[in-house]
């Protein structure tokens, strides 16, 4: 069978997006979802998105991982936002499903905001922090990010015992300024440095605005820019958190599966 497909990126996180309002896409087929994303071999992606109809809402979106697993994804999620008003699913605004439950989006000026889910806590693991933003991130503070070693200090941590048997995402964080720092995140599921993580920023700007008492952080990344806007509550609690950047479609095509 011939699908359609576009490519979306998310300040350089990159996704498949298949219209599956139709649901001929077998959700089931993780093999297929990897070869999808593979670099070499398919078309090349971190991850892979299903929009799907869902009543009370104006779409599902369903994210995989490169690898073929499941978790939520906030630059897939701004991805989605964008190409559903591409196919004219919402106009400015829009109400949707992922896998850690409903979202509210708006796009505006060329920039999708992203209404997070509610964080909880914030958890020390020695000088590290662990956060849930709808995807678990371990945050460490160090001192020159640019040059640290991603890839193998990330993966050392995210399969250590601490976080066996389901892993975890590992970011690194430097401070740039009162409200500004600069991120770079391993990717569980990918299994390397993506360009940037939605849910590995929102973390870190958690993580750094409960330090400095701000409800603002802007953050770069490997990819772009993002801000992350929230309220913070009674131990270590947040609400109202919103994700802002750019969501750009880059090509479209078709391929048989
Ligand atoms: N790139 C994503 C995060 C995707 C999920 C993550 N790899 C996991 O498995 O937890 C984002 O933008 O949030």
């Amino acid at each position: 069978m011939e699908i359609s497909f576009y490519k979306y990126q998310g300040t350089g996180n990159d996704f498949v997006m298949i219209d599956d309002r139709s649901e001929h896409f077998d959700e089931q087929n993780l093999d297929l979802v990897s070869q999808l994303c593979d670099r070499k071999f398919g078309i090349g992606a971190d991850g892979l998105i299903l929009i799907r109809n869902k009543e009370g809402y104006d779409f599902e979106m369903i994210y995989f991982n490169a690898d073929g697993s499941q978790s939520m994804c906030g630059n897939g999620a701004r991805c989605a936002v964008a190409f559903s008003s591409f196919l004219g699913i919402v106009a400015a605004q829009a109400h949707f499903l992922a896998i850690d439950g409903p979202h509210q989006a708006r796009i505006i000026n060329g920039n999708v905001e992203l209404g997070m889910g509610n964080v909880v806590s914030l958890e020390n693991k020695g000088e590290d922090f662990f956060v849930d933003t709808g995807s678990p991130h371990h945050v460490r503070f160090v001192e020159d990010v640019e040059h640290y070693p991603v890839v193998d200090t990330g993966a050392a941590i995210r399969y250590s015992d601490d976080y066996r048997p389901s892993g975890t995402n590992v970011n690194f964080i430097s401070v740039l300024g009162d409200d500004h720092i600069y991120v770079r995140t391993y990717e569980r599921g990918v299994e390397d440095e993506t360009l940037s993580c939605g849910t590995g920023v929102t973390a870190c700007a958690l993580v750094f605005g409960s330090q400095k008492n701000i409800d603002h952080v802007d953050i770069k990344a490997q990819g772009g820019n993002l801000a992350v806007k929230f309220t913070q509550g009674e131990n270590g609690s947040f609400k109202d958190i919103v994700l802002i950047g750019p969501a750009e479609q880059v090509f479209k095509g078709s391929t048989v599966i």
